[in-house]
């Protein structure tokens, strides 16, 4: 069937080791066999013990120890030895010809949008007959702040392009968004209602205001709404000097960019619901097609003409 593997990308504490720990544990409950793969040099601990470790390889600790380099360019550095000595991961990989991948990466976006080593690493996997598909991992606490939003959004679409693989974006910890919005009640009195008439209008009410309120605002986040940007920069002072001109034309430039391409968008992943988490590896299956080798499609042979 082929070799598959899924790229798990994104800011650092995104969520990707949650999201890789939380998909080995749906793709082995539906009878998968998925390996957990560990490119990042300076974790600590998983909750699924890595099949392939690179700190099996090279340690940032080492490296910082032995070569005096900070964090930041330590693990430049056991990235680039990684590639450098890739017949190590090749004969790692070796041995697992049919199975299905989960690779969890650094959190450095650097390594995704301008170094170009994540670009030479995904070739690498082509010219091993390997399908991978992109996961890009976004917190939804990023929607709290609209500017670090937008960036958020860019380093998505940097990687997107950087990399050219099958690529879906996910807005992780949405369990925090659906929970926030839970707490509004509808508090007001209704005359003769009895008290537990009261709690059962406010539960509805509560309840269908959060699946609005999710479902409205959610929506301007998960497809890039670009007027969010542009709201905010209304927003400035009233006589803006040149500094912020420039900063709101810039971002006019930026909502235009997204605008035109409207490339990226997000899926929302909540952990704890079995749906969500099945969603978006269906989304994941389709991106890479998975799995559509496995069975091929019959001719339909009920289709009635006129
Ligand atoms: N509530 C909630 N918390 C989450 C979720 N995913 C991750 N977290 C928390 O967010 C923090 C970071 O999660 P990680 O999965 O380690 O994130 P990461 O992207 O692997 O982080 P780095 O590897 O350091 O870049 C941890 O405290 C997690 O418990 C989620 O879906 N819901
Ligand atoms: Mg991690």
């Amino acid at each position: 069937m082929g070799r598959h593997c899924q790229l798990v990308m994104g800011p650092a504490g995104s969520g990707k080791s949650t999201y890789c720990a939380t998909m080995m544990t749906h793709c082995q409950a539906a009878g998968r066999k998925v390996h957990l793969v560990n490119l990042d040099p300076a974790a600590e601990h998983f909750e699924y013990e890595p099949t392939i470790d690179i700190r099996e390889l090279i340690t940032l600790e080492d490296v910082m120890e032995e070569l005096d380099y900070g964090p930041n360019g330590g693990l430049i550095y056991c990235l680039e030895f990684l590639l450098n000595n890739i017949e190590w991961l090749e004969e790692e990989i070796g041995s697992y010809d049919d199975d299905y991948l989960i690779i969890d990466c650094p959190g450095q976006i650097e390594l995704y949008t301008h170094f170009p080593i994540m670009r030479r690493l995904c070739e690498q996997l082509g010219r091993w007959n390997m399908a991978i598909c992109g996961v890009y991992c976004l917190e939804s606490q990023f929607i709290e702040d609209k500017s670090k939003y937008f960036s958020g959004v860019l380093s998505a679409m940097s990687a997107m392009v950087n990399l050219e693989i099958s690529h879906i974006n996910v807005m992780t910890k949405m369990d925090l968004v659906q929970g926030d919005y839970g707490n509004r009640a509808a508090d007001e009195d209704i005359e003769g209602e009895t008290e537990s008439e009261k709690k059962k209008r406010q539960r509805k009410k509560r309840a269908q205001m959060e699946r609005v309120m999710v479902e409205r605002e959610m929506d301007r986040y998960l497809e890039p709404d670009p007027l969010l940007i542009a709201e905010e920069a209304g927003a400035l002072e009233e006589k803006p000097s040149a500094w912020t001109l420039k900063f709101q034309a810039l971002n006019q430039a930026i909502v235009q960019l997204i605008d035109d391409y409207s490339m990226v968008s997000f899926i929302p992943l909540n952990i704890t619901d079995e749906e969500s988490v099945e969603y978006v590896l269906s989304s994941v299956d389709h991106a890479m097609q998975y799995g559509e080798d496995l069975e091929p499609k019959e001719p339909d042979d009920k289709v009635e003409y006129d």
